[in-house]
């Protein structure tokens, strides 16, 4: 592996836009993109659990990343999650992103037939990583999607010695003991980006230099305001614009989560995804004026 950076900031999850037909839009990622560079974000996470990935194509997926490579033109980075319960489709996504000039791959543990051990996971994930052996690898871990639950502290040692460049995991969960000891290991030898934006703050007070979240997209001030505040060690600032967060994503939830209501979300500010691909039911117009009240309520749209 070169020399790479570590990641740092704000990563957003990007959603992907779809069209009328429930087709992928590629042409919006343009504009996208723009705004994710003026929002301040140092990367995109490109068809993870936001991004739909497992209900697209792989044809698809190739597509969506190669549009964000070039629509990012270097003004942030691209990661490509390349996680799949098929091993050599992952391995093709992993050597595509490689060849695409994506920064960096991740992958979520399959999630039909499990792994059930740490010696199994990494059995899974080494030919991948090996597929695009240049770029850091991070083991995406979101045991509430995948029903893979592995201690990843052991995985990151245990699956350092056969996947070289093994860069760390983007943590989705809220076992904050277990996010600090992967910190903590070794001196901080690996990278651990925050997942559940709600708690933020948390996963900064244990050392996590990045976020990757799917409401990063839509709510950036917020979440620069939070890395700022902690950085300069303001905790009362950092709180209270957590709860900002907290109320932004209480509405979502109340809308199908984040990558449902989040999508609706995107439209409402201009961004056009279109709807989510099935089974996750489009949003109906009554949904879309109540979506918008409940936000208007809180005053989301005035500007800040
Ligand atoms: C499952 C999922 O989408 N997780 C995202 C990333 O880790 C988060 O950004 C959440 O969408 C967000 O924290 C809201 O719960
Ligand atoms: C949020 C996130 O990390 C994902 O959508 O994959």
């Amino acid at each position: 592996m070169k020399n790479y950076q570590r990641l740092k900031g704000l990563i957003a999850a990007s959603f992907t836009p779809m069209d009328a037909e429930g087709k992928v839009n590629l042409p919006v990622i343009g504009k996208y993109a723009d705004l994710m560079a003026k929002s301040g974000m140092t990367g995109v996470f490109v068809c993870g659990t936001t991004g739909e990935s497992l209900s697209l194509t792989v044809e698809e997926r190739k597509n969506i990343l190669e549009q964000w490579v070039k629509s990012a033109d270097g003004r942030f980075k691209v990661i490509a999650h390349v996680g799949s319960d098929s091993l050599f489709e992952s391995m093709d996504l992993a050597k595509h992103a490689y060849e695409s000039g994506a920064d960096a791959i991740a992958a979520m543990a399959p999630c039909f037939f499990k792994p059930a051990t740490v010696k199994e996971l990494i059995a899974f994930f080494a030919p991948i990583a090996k597929s695009a052996e240049e770029l850091p690898f991070y083991y995406y871990n979101m045991p509430s999607m995948t029903g893979v639950s592995l201690p990843v502290a052991e995985f990151l040692v245990e699956g350092k010695k056969s996947i070289p460049n093994l860069a760390g995991t983007k943590f989705t969960h809220n076992n904050l003991m277990e996010m600090g000891e992967c910190l903590a290991l070794n001196n901080g030898e690996f990278e651990v980006l925050h997942g559940y934006d709600e708690i933020l703050i948390s996963g900064l007070v244990f050392g996590a230099e990045a976020g990757v979240g799917s409401t990063y997209n839509y709510l950036s001030d917020v979440y620069l305001g939070i890395m700022k505040a902690m950085e300069s060690g303001d905790l009362e600032t950092a709180r209270k614009l957590q709860m900002r967060s907290i109320e932004v994503v209480k509405i979502i939830i109340k809308y199908g989560g984040g990558v449902r209501g989040g999508k609706a979300i995107m439209n409402l500010i201009g961004i056009d995804c279109g709807s989510c691909r099935l089974p996750i039911a489009p949003f109906s117009d009554e949904e879309y004026k109540s979506l918008k009240e409940d936000l208007m309520k809180i005053n989301f749209f005035d500007k800040k």
